[in-house]
């Protein structure tokens, strides 16, 4: 049968193989958990192992080492390369197989085909026509020509319907006429648009005889396919160096008058006729799709850098001993600290709820997306709803939780050489990305409020919201009940968020009713909806981490899922309990009982620490990390990875020469005086 931890190997750091062989559950078959099924986790460890034979796709040093043109030259190297093999490593037409050869292979710092897979190709699957299909998207999924999706302005990013680039119809030649106005017009921010793409979807304010019809996907080709210089009437430049995610050339475009043929505005929905007659599409935002695509899709990612950054954290933790907890005995490992365990723990359990999540969110998503084929819309806002909230919670709550992984690994935590400053730089990319958290938390806000409005008046809602015409208890049933279950928890979950919901919803209504403008008293009440988005939100990852336990069968797994989805629970709770005190649906003893809960459960979960990050099979290849290190000798391969430094080459810097023999120089002469 072997070993449940499947990363047990000779040699081994000693302390690291004593927390493995602790686990009480089959790591690779929590991967399928993790994954979905079983079959995606062996492929993932397939990937790794077929990646891991090709010489040429190793990182030529580690990437700390690269300068920018460095980076982004090694991330399209290893494209070409990939190119050669993609066949033959992974299914081109499964997404999780392509998310996973890009770890490994490349790593989240970007490569010049990022937004290629991650909008392009989505925006012309949803929204070209089956005769544009032919003319692009065939090509661009061949690789002949690469594409990016161009929405942001410098001056406008969050709100799309003030937009400046406009596309104006001219009937006379049947071209739109695409121009940047203004500075603030210019698109800045596209993913890949500053150097390595040859088209891109550019949206833009579609103008017909001086009506404004709001945004609308342009096909514009950016540069000669050929010589890769930019096309007449075009601007296009990198943006510069950013917080993290390097590799990535994010651009900007300057488009002077340009002209483009009337086939060229996406018109799988919508449709502008020869003579200028618009069409307008079934559902008003079904040009937004390929920004659901990328939200639906970010809780995996989120949890993916969570996860990463985890694992290196409790692996390290496992063999970093430092302090006594009794005098009489050896350094402890500082995972045995409940402070770190508290530190980091809770944060393993939210990476497997999003996972979870993300899974049901995917699922949505795809349901949407199959009928957004045939016109049919009646979900949309629902899946709007769910992916703005998600969104802007998972990626504020992953930004905690890496933040978190850095400061429990201490002073080394701080260097590249754990890599987690660099996956928290590109994970917190995502509170922005993709529509700024406050601004997608109020687009959720907007649902709920629709959702209560409807109970007020006495009817029944379902769904997602499903909750808010429930009966409610006054009081929570937790630590009241024999009954063990984790309804007790989730309801009062529900408690919470319908009070903040219709606490947010009276407020409103009150302000109306006073005579304030929609808008006005809208803004007056912003911080009461966005709490009420978040509660709402957690909710769902905590209802949608429960459904998950429930359908599992394995035994072990289940229990090792159990213990993780307690902790969660208890965490939570406490997270946001305040709002459950102030109307007393919790007391003062019911904490009590959440916190020793709480405490009861990071214990339960110490032993198999190492082996829930080990579930998630990241390897070393993907994670980059000295500290994550598998094998967990950490120190020896410190001393190492610090050869690389450019500093390190010479004994003397010529700074020496220039700077700071003068300096003491002077300051010597200067004492003898
Ligand atoms: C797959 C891999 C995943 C991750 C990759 C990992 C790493 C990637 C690294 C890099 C980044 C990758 C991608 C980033 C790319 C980008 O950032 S692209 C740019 C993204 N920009 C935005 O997200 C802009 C945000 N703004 C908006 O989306 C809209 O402006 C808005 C929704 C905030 C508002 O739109 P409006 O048209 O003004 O609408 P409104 O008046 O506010 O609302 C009117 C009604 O419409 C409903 N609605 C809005 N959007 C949708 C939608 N998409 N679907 C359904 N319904 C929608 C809204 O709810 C309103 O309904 P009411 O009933 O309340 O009236
Ligand atoms: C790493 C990265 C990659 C990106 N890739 C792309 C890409 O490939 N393509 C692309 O087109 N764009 C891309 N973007 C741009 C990104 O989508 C936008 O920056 C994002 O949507 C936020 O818009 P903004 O910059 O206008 O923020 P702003 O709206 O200016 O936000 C500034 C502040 O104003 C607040 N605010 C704004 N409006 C409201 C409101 N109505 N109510 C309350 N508060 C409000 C926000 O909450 C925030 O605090 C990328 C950005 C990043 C960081």
């Amino acid at each position: 049968m072997g070993n449940l931890n499947k990363e047990i190997r000779d040699g081994d750091h000693p302390d690291i193989t004593e927390e493995r062989l602790k686990s009480t559950f089959d790591t690779h078959k929590m991967a399928a958990q993790i994954y979905n099924s079983q079959r995606a986790a062996d492929r993932r460890n397939e990937i790794t192992s077929a990646v891991l034979k090709i010489p040429e796709l190793q990182d030529i040093k580690p990437l700390p080492f690269l300068s920018r043109e460095e980076k982004v030259e090694e991330a399209a190297r290893k494209i070409g390369i990939l190119s050669e093999h993609l066949y033959d490593l992974v299914n081109v037409n499964d997404g999780a197989e392509l998310y996973h050869l890009n770890n490994v292979v490349i790593g989240g710092e970007g490569n010049p085909l990022a937004l290629h897979g991650v909008m392009f190709i989505p925006v012309l699957q949803a929204q070209a026509t089956d005769e544009q299909k032919k003319k692009w998207l065939y090509r661009a999924m061949k690789r002949e020509i690469i594409g990016t999706y161009a929405q942001t302005e410098m001056g406008h990013g969050s709100n799309l319907r003030k937009l400046e680039t406009t596309a104006t119809y001219d009937k006379a030649t049947e071209e739109f006429v695409l121009n940047s106005p203004t500075t603030t017009s210019m698109k800045w921010w596209p993913g890949n648009l500053g150097k390595s793409t040859n088209y891109a979807v550019v949206v833009a304010t579609l103008i017909i005889n001086e009506k404004d019809y709001g945004p609308h996907s342009f096909m514009v080709q950016l540069r000669d396919e050929n010589t890769h210089k930019p096309l007449p009437n075009i601007e296009v430049g990198d943006i510069g160096p950013k917080m993290a995610y390097n590799a990535t050339d994010n651009g900007f475009l300057k488009l002077n008058h340009l002209r483009i043929p009337r086939t060229n505005m996406l018109m799988k929905h919508v449709k502008v006729e020869k003579d200028g007659t618009y069409i307008k599409p079934p559902h008003a935002k079904m040009s937004y799709s390929a920004m659901v695509h990328v939200r639906a899709h970010m809780n995996n990612t989120m949890a993916y850098f969570l996860a990463s950054s985890l694992t290196i954290a409790v692996r390290y933790s496992s063999i970093r001993r430092q302090g006594h907890i009794n005098p009489k005995e050896p350094e402890v490992k500082v995972l045995e600290y409940q402070t770190q365990q508290h530190r980091l723990f809770p944060h393993i359990a939210r990476a497997y709820a999003f996972s979870f999540a993300g899974a049901e969110t995917v699922r949505l998503y795809e349901k949407v997306k199959k009928d957004m084929e045939s016109g049919e819309t009646e979900l949309m806002a629902d899946l709007h709803a769910l992916t703005s909230g998600l969104k802007s919670v998972v990626t504020y709550l992953t930004m905690q939780g890496i933040e978190q992984a850095r400061q429990s690994c201490g002073g080394h935590g701080y260097s590249m050489a754990s890599y987690i400053s660099e996956i928290y730089g590109i994970a917190i990319g995502g509170c922005t990305y993709e529509g700024e958290n406050m601004v997608m938390l109020l687009q959720l806000a907007r649902y709920l409020m629709k959702a209560a409005k409807a109970v007020k008046e006495g009817k029944k809602v379902e769904g997602l919201v499903g909750y808010l015409s429930a009966p409610d208890n006054r009081h929570s049933l937790i630590d009241r009940t024999p009954e063990k279950s984790y309804d007790t928890y989730l309801k009062t979950f529900e408690h919470i968020a319908r009070q903040q919901i219709f606490r947010a919803f009276d407020k409103l209504e009150k302000m109306l009713t006073s005579g304030l403008p929609h808008s006005e008293a809208w803004n007056k009440c912003s911080v009461e909806l966005t709490r009420a988005s978040r509660l709402h939100t957690r909710l769902f990852i905590a209802q949608a981490f429960a459904r998950r336990v429930h359908d599992v069968v394995d035994f072990h797994i289940k229990e090792a899922l159990d213990d993780l989805l307690h902790l969660h629970l208890n965490y939570e709770l406490l997270d946001v309990a305040s709002y459950a005190l102030e109307d007393g649906h919790l007391c003062g003893e019911q904490m009590n009982f959440i916190r020793s809960e709480l405490y009861r459960s990071l214990g339960k979960i110490r032993p198999n620490a190492v082996s829930y990050v080990d579930a998630w099979e990241l390897s070393d290849m993907e994670l980059r990390s000295v500290l994550g290190r598998r094998d967990g000798h950490v120190y020896e391969n410190l001393y190492k990875w610090a050869q690389n430094s450019s500093l390190n080459r010479t004994d003397v810097l010529p700074v020496f020469e220039k700077y700071l023999k003068p300096l003491m120089m002077s300051a010597r002469k200067n004492s003898k005086l």
